[in-house]
């Protein structure tokens, strides 16, 4: 699914007029009976909605959802905020047809009015600002916002289009928001939706359709993507039935040292159920009973370091031309200067996309200049900190994403940056968000298991952006699935791992 700007949204709005019988009037129409089916389908009977406008088309959506609410037999009330007598047309049109209707819904909140007495039964509607947001809160407005915040932990916030005063395209970091629990916007995503920064203010996500044209929404490109069942459906591709396990690549997984050989477990486990055809797994001499006996269809590659691999270079010819399809590293590894060198060494030997991530990340934030070094459209699963180990702080989430895409354009590379929405930024200056994935996955090792299952899924074939999109989709919704079975309090790194299989079933199945 595509993300758009407040432009695109607005062009979209213009272009759906223009090419269709409907007006503006009616499109706003759409997007409240949507709103007004959510909300009853989500609270029903029993509850009294107070619904805050503003002046413009967000509150034109406000109106229209009050007065359809009242259709529906709901009671509610909508707050029109009088700190302007710019109204928007439709704006007009709605409080008219609201007036028209029962009495004393449209109430118009005045500068020296008190905050309205809210009964116990209320969800709170935020239609005061979507995507025309100009500028920060004050006043009347700021005062308003602030109020509703306070009432967050005792009626739920919904917000229509964009929590009011947050930017669709911009960070908002230090702007007064409303801070809603869930988000009902119309169509396509918005880059607010997908920043860490604003987890506590957009809640959950609901994408409602209102019939903005298909030529437009499917011909207008756009930098930034949701990754979606459609995208994965059009990359995954089902086994044959005669293959054999040469047609699934060989990887070789560099991972452990003394006291997290359980990082190259988890790994190798992950690559395994990823599908991959051969297995190597490499770790320093303490690793090689424990690889051998909890992960039996593993082969093992011993290096003499003792406790950190320093060797592992030399596992790959010289001409890179090994056997191998694919080689992973990071998981594990230590940091120590000889593995350091080591990794030097594996760049120079090895061309081929490879996986990267942990502590061969915090070599490369170490030792910058090997980035240039690294083979061309490698992957690399960098978490917010690793990420600032190798390209800097970053002032607010859409400086990090700037950061992040210039980055993977600047050394042709594949980065990631993992989170809710796990970033995945390409060569080309194309960003993908993933939406599967749970706060469950917060635990010890979940990161191992995507390096294993990159490394699984780039062996069978899958081109290096295919891998990412269709790697951490799959990781997170394996995520969900073992979190729908077992709680997000009990999932492990290693419950991740038993749920990829039902994850593939579920791409299988809905193919
Ligand atoms: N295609 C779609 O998705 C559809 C979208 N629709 C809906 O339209 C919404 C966009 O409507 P919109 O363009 O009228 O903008 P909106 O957000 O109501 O705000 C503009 C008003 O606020 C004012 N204002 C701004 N900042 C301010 C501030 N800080 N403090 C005070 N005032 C401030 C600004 O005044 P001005 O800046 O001109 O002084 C103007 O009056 C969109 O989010 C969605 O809900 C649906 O109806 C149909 C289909
Ligand atoms: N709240 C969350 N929602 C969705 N995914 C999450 C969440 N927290 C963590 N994850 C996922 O779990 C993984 C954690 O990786 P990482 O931090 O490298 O873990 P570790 O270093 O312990 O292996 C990432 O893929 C991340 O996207
Ligand atoms: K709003």
């Amino acid at each position: 699914m595509k993300i758009f700007t407040a432009d695109q949204v607005r062009a979209a709005d213009a272009y759906t007029i223009e090419h269709t019988p409907i007006t503006s009037l009616r499109l706003m129409e759409k997007a409240a009976t949507q709103c007004t089916q959510w909300l009853i389908g989500r609270y029903g009977a029993g509850h009294s909605f107070h619904i805050f406008c503003g002046a413009g088309n967000n509150g034109g959506d406000g109106l229209a959802t009050t007065r359809l609410l009242q259709q529906h037999g709901f009671e509610a009330k909508a707050y029109l905020l009088h700190y302007t007598d710019k109204f928007s047309a439709d704006n007009r049109a709605n409080q008219a047809a609201l007036r028209g209707g029962e009495a004393a819904s449209l109430i118009m909140l005045q500068p020296e009015d008190a905050f309205p007495e809210l009964p116990t039964n209320a969800i709170i509607v935020d239609a005061l600002f979507g995507t025309g947001i100009s500028r920060p809160l004050e006043g009347l407005v700021a005062q308003t916002v602030q109020h509703i915040n306070a009432l967050q932990d005792q009626y739920p916030i919904i917000a229509i289009d964009l929590p009011s005063g947050l930017k669709a395209d911009e960070s908002s970091k230090d702007l007064l928001t409303v801070e809603a629990r869930h988000t009902l916007s119309f169509e396509v995503y918005k880059l607010a939706f997908v920043l860490p920064e604003n987890a506590a203010r957009v809640g959950e996500v609901h994408i409602l359709p209102i019939g903005l044209h298909r030529d437009y929404l499917t011909q207008t490109p756009t930098r930034y993507q949701v990754v979606d069942m459609e995208m994965i459906h059009r990359i995954y591709k089902p086994r044959l039935p005669f293959s054999h396990k040469g047609t699934y690549g060989h990887a070789l997984l560099i991972a452990g040292s003394y006291g997290k050989i359980g990082a190259a477990v988890l790994s190798a486990q992950a690559c395994l159920h990823a599908g991959v055809g051969l297995l190597t797994v490499y770790v320093p001499e303490c690793g090689y009973n424990i690889i051998q006996s909890t992960v039996p269809p593993a082969m093992c590659l011993v290096d003499d370091g003792g406790q950190q691999s320093v060797q592992f270079h030399e596992a790959v010819t010289a001409d890179g031309q090994g056997k191998y399809k694919t080689v992973a590293i990071g998981p594990g590894l230590g940091t120590s200067g000889d593995t350091a060198k080591a990794f030097e060494k594996l760049l120079q030997r090895y061309h081929d996309p490879m996986v990267i991530d942990a502590d061969a990340l915090n070599i490369l934030g170490a030792e910058r200049y090997l980035l240039e070094q690294v083979p061309k459209h490698s992957l690399l699963t960098p978490h917010p900190k690793e990420f600032e180990r190798m390209f800097g702080p970053s002032g607010n989430d859409v400086e990090r994403l700037e950061k992040l895409s210039a980055a993977a354009q600047q050394y042709s590379l594949y980065i990631l940056l993992k989170g809710r929405y796990t970033a995945i930024a390409t060569p080309e200056g194309q960003v993908y968000f993933n939406n599967t994935g749970n706060a469950g996955m917060a635990t010890g090792g979940s990161g191992d298991v995507l390096t294993g299952l990159l490394a699984g899924i780039l062996a069978q074939g899958y081109s290096p952006e295919h891998t990412m999109i269709l790697g951490v989709w799959l990781h997170g919704l394996a995520g969900d699935l073992g979190a729908a079975a077992m709680s997000q309090e009990a999932l492990t790194a290693s419950g991740i791992v038993r749920f990829i299989g039902p994850a593939y079933l579920e791409i299988a199945g809905a193919k």
